[in-house]
């Protein structure tokens, strides 16, 4: 689960904070979007939340580390499939070649990947790209799994196969908290939160969030999803 409360944080010499009191829980297993204009401190969050950045008071409980995917996917060229999903295992968990690779190819084929595990990134589509860095970061065996602007580097035409890949990763039981400008992305997801000038000015279901906002920041990015 996520459970962030009251969460600020000021860049010095900024004129307003960019994170302003922000509170929200996320259940075991949920997926969450965060929505919010630009500059809007999104990334800022997940940042907070990953630990790449301190807040400066609140609380972030997530029960374990937080594994990012990076909206560049940022793979090793010269390593195939598996033993991109294998080299963070070896080093920074320290677990065996053969426990590696078994947990590699678990996830691997979790996510339809089976048939690529000897292939190169530069050989795989954008969205197996996609898929082999969440492989990645599921096998460090994460609490919860966040993701920048997950399809804003594939094209139209892959972005439902996210959605796809997204629920497949929830099939597995892993929280996951995305941060996107892409509308449709946050209607396939279970929770969407709104962010507006460091407030999270609205959070709930879809059906309530996108079909019946309250506030005028998700009125405005509704309406240029629609342009
Ligand atoms: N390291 C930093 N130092 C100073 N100011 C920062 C820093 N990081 C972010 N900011 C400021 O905080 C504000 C929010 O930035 P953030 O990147 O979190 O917004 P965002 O909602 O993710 O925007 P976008 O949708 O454009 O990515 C911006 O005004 C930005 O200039």
């Amino acid at each position: 689960m996520i459970r962030v409360e009251d969460v600020r944080k000021r860049f010095p010499g900024a004129a307003a904070p960019t994170l302003d009191g922000v509170s929200f829980t996320l259940e075991t297993g949920r997926l969450a979007a965060i929505l919010g204009p630009s500059g809007s401190g999104k990334s800022t969050l997940l940042r907070c939340i990953v630990g790449l950045e301190r807040p400066d008071s609140g609380t972030i409980h997530l029960g374990g580390q937080a594994g990012l995917v990076f909206q560049s996917f940022e793979l090793f060229p010269h390593l195939t499939t598996l033993d991109n999903c294998v080299l963070a295992q070896r080093l920074v968990a320290k677990r065996s070649r053969a426990d590696a690779e078994a947990r590699a190819r678990q996830l691997l084929e979790a996510l339809g990947l089976t048939h690529r595990l000897d292939a190169y990134p530069d050989m795989l589509s954008g969205g197996q790209r996609q898929r082999v860095a969440i492989a990645r970061a599921l096998a460090m065996e994460p609490a919860v799994l966040l993701y920048d602007e997950p399809t804003s580097a594939l094209d139209p035409s892959l972005r439902r196969e996210v959605v796809e890949t997204l629920r497949r990763v929830g099939s597995l039981g892993m929280t996951q908290l995305v941060v996107t400008h892409d509308v449709a992305l946050a209607r396939a997801s279970e929770v969407v939160l709104v962010l507006d000038h460091g407030h999270l000015v609205e959070q709930g279901p879809p059906q309530q969030v996108l079909d019946a906002p309250r506030h005028d920041a998700t009125r405005r990015l509704l309406a240029q999803a629609h342009d």
